[in-house]
């Protein structure tokens, strides 16, 4: 297959170079030799049909498959300059560096005000008094704190599941992430909850360094500065956003994002 591994155009600083990595479940090759760099503070959306590899290349970049046995990668990811596959990376700084959203909403089941505490206390010693102004600025900055300040100390679980999913966003940005990513953040909600966490997307990349999988192309072209279209493990063309959905150089880009195949 014909790849177009460039870089597009940008004059933000490099946040995470992924070089020639290969991933594997098992013996089973799910990545192939991907190679692509995505800038600071800026949306990267993953596209591409089902099994291409979206999903996996998101997890190589916090290192979470390695919670499950038989899963490695190969190659390196340099975020700030440090390649975070190295044995010596420390995981859970990376995996506070380096937040993670899922498709699924997953609150803890704990009060709405400890799902944020509880991840600032793992990592920072502070009064009572300084959490409550970070769990308070984080709800605010995923756009809940007016919908929850009168009800703190109720369950996570009591909410929506549009709400679950920013009290998950907050939760991930209460422990001061550089990098969040996202795994079809909005694939369980309804229109209005997906409209919200688009906004918050919106807000959030003047801060932070996102990557989005998604199945709805609609949505990658609204949230992202530039796409990578994925085939079988291989990342076929990386652009900005609107280049791939106007003018892709590949065919296999153009098939998928008008709708011929996947
Ligand atoms: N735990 C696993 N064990 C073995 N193979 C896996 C595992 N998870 C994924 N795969 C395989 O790796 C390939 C890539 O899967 P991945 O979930 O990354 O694709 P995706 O593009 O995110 O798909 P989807 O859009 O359906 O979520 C697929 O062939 C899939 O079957």
């Amino acid at each position: 297959m014909d790849r177009v591994e460039q870089a597009p155009k940008t004059e933000t600083r490099a946040k995470i170079e992924i070089k020639n990595l290969n991933f594997y479940y098992g013996s089973t090759k799910a990545l192939k030799d991907i190679s692509m760099t995505l800038p600071e503070r800026s949306v990267t959306a993953f596209i591409g049909p089902s099994g291409c590899g979206k999903s996996t290349l998101l997890r190589v970049l916090n290192r979470i498959y390695e919670l499950y046995p038989r899963q490695h990668a190969e190659g390196e990811v340099v975020v700030d300059g440090r390649n975070i596959l190295d044995r010596t990376q420390d995981l859970n700084l990376l995996r506070t560096k380096v937040g993670m959203v899922f498709q699924k909403p997953t609150p803890f089941p704990m009060s709405i005000y400890e799902n944020i505490a509880f991840g600032i206390r793992l990592y920072e010693k502070l009064g009572k008094a300084d959490i409550d102004e970070r769990v308070e600025a984080a709800l605010r900055r995923a756009a809940l704190w007016n919908e929850v300040k009168d009800k703190l100390h109720a369950s996570g679980l009591s909410l929506s599941g549009g709400q679950q999913q920013r009290l998950c966003i907050a939760r991930t940005v209460a422990v001061k992430p550089e990098i969040i990513l996202l795994d079809e953040p909005a694939s369980a909600l309804d229109p209005l909850s997906t409209a919200k966490i688009e906004e918050l997307i919106d807000e959030l990349r003047a801060d932070y360094t996102i990557v989005i999988v998604t199945h709805n192309m609609q949505q990658a072209a609204r949230v992202s500065k530039q796409t990578a279209f994925m085939y079988l493990g291989e990342l076929v063309e990386f652009d900005d956003t609107s280049k791939i959905f106007t003018s892709p150089q590949q065919k296999r880009t153009q098939d998928y994002v008008t709708g011929r195949f996947g």
